[in-house]
């Protein structure tokens, strides 16, 4: 299967992304724009939820009304730190979500990531996945995430990023040709740091505070 690469290109989160980009928004902001995002981005990415139909009554009438179909359970998966931005925005929507953790940071000379953290639910096979972190720039972050998460069977799995680069996307499509991406932007390149240019800095520091 050929991977579906989504642009979510809606103009309440360009005009957030262009915020979260600006050098002097201060840590507050960078946060609470990055969780505003996330809601936008898990409205696009659970689009295709199925539903089903069940009697209700509202106060004047009974009628067959939608919800969402009970064996269709999410669990969403944030990459650490960075992806705690998107996990908070996310789960506000979907709050009875189960959650995973996969902690990786990206070595600054390789540029390969290192595990230090990873739990699931037990449950994870009867759950589909969305995994989320807001940079996909080497790819080497993401593709190692998604490949230790594929080993615990999950029903599917989807990648939410906010900023991605090509070289990212490419890695990433060319290792998990299943699984679709969602970005809000796809940017120019990668400087010989590994960071996204134009980008927005490090997500995790910016999120955090730590720099
Ligand atoms: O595509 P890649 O080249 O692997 O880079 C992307 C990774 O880099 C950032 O994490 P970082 O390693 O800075 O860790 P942090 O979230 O703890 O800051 C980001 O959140 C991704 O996980
Ligand atoms: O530009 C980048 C690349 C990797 N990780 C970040 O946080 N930012
Ligand atoms: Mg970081």
């Amino acid at each position: 299967m050929q991977n579906q690469v989504t642009i979510i290109e809606h103009p309440l989160i360009q005009h957030k992304l262009t915020l979260m980009r600006k050098a002097e928004t201060s840590t507050t902001k960078f946060r609470n724009l990055l969780k505003e995002i996330s809601l936008l981005l898990a409205y696009e990415v659970t689009r295709d939820l199925p539903l089903k139909y069940e009697q209700i009554k509202t106060p004047l009438a009974p009628m067959d009304a939608p919800v969402l179909a009970p064996d269709k359970k999410l669990v969403l998966v944030s990459i650490m730190r960075a992806g705690q931005g998107i996990l908070d925005g996310m789960l506000e929507l979907m709050p009875s979500a189960r959650v995973g953790h996969i902690g990786l940071y990206r070595d600054p000379k390789t540029l390969i990531p290192v595990e230090y953290y990873f739990k699931v639910p037990q449950d994870v096979e009867q759950r589909d996945m969305i995994v989320v972190d807001p940079m996909l720039a080497t790819g080497n972050s993401a593709v190692a995430a998604v490949e230790r998460l594929k080993s615990t069977n999950p029903l599917s799995i989807r990648f939410v990023c906010l900023l991605a680069a090509p070289e990212g996307i490419k890695h990433f499509c060319e290792t998990h040709t299943d699984v679709p991406i969602y970005a809000a932007a796809i940017d120019d390149y990668l400087d010989e740091h590994g960071y996204i240019i134009p980008g927005l800095g490090d997500a995790g520091d910016r999120l955090f505070g730590t720099k």
